[in-house]
C-alpha cells in the first residue's frame, strides 16, 4: 500500500497528517512561519466571510432592481467598483474585482 504525501501512516487504521511544510531551514523560521500562517488562515477566513457578505448585499441590490422593472446589471457601477480596486491594488486589483462581480452577479 503506498503512503499518501504529507501523511505518516502509524498502525493500519490511523493516519496522521502532518504539519504542512514551512521550507525554513532553522526552527525559529518554522515557528515564525507557523505563526505567520495561522493569522493567513484567519485573514482568509475573515475575507471569504466579507465576500460572501458582499454577495448576499448585491443580491438584494439586484433584486431590488429586477422588482422595479429594471435590469439586474448596472455597467456603470461596474466601472466604478473595477476603479476602486484599480486604484487601490493595480492591474490584479482589477482582476480581482472582476472576480468579485462574477461572484456576485454570475457571468455575463
Ligand atoms: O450596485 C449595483 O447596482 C449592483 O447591482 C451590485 C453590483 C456589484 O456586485 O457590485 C452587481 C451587479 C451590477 O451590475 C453592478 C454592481
Amino acid at each position: 500500500m503506498t503512503t499518501p504525501n504529507n501523511t505518516a501512516r502509524t498502525t493500519p487504521t490511523t493516519t496522521v497528517t502532518a504539519a504542512p511544510d514551512s521550507g525554513a531551514h532553522a526552527p525559529e523560521g518554522a515557528e515564525a512561519i507557523r505563526d505567520a500562517r495561522h493569522r493567513i488562515d484567519d485573514l482568509d477566513g475573515r475575507i471569504i466571510g466579507l465576500v460572501q457578505e458582499r454577495m448576499a448585499v448585491s443580491a438584494v441590490i439586484q433584486r431590488e432592481r429586477i422588482a422595479s422593472g429594471g435590469p439586474r446589471l448596472n455597467l456603470s457601477r461596474e466601472m466604478e467598483v473595477l476603479a476602486h480596486y484599480s486604484d487601490q491594488l493595480g492591474r490584479s486589483g482589477t482582476a480581482l474585482a472582476m472576480t468579485l462581480l462574477e461572484l456576485s452577479r454570475g457571468r455575463v
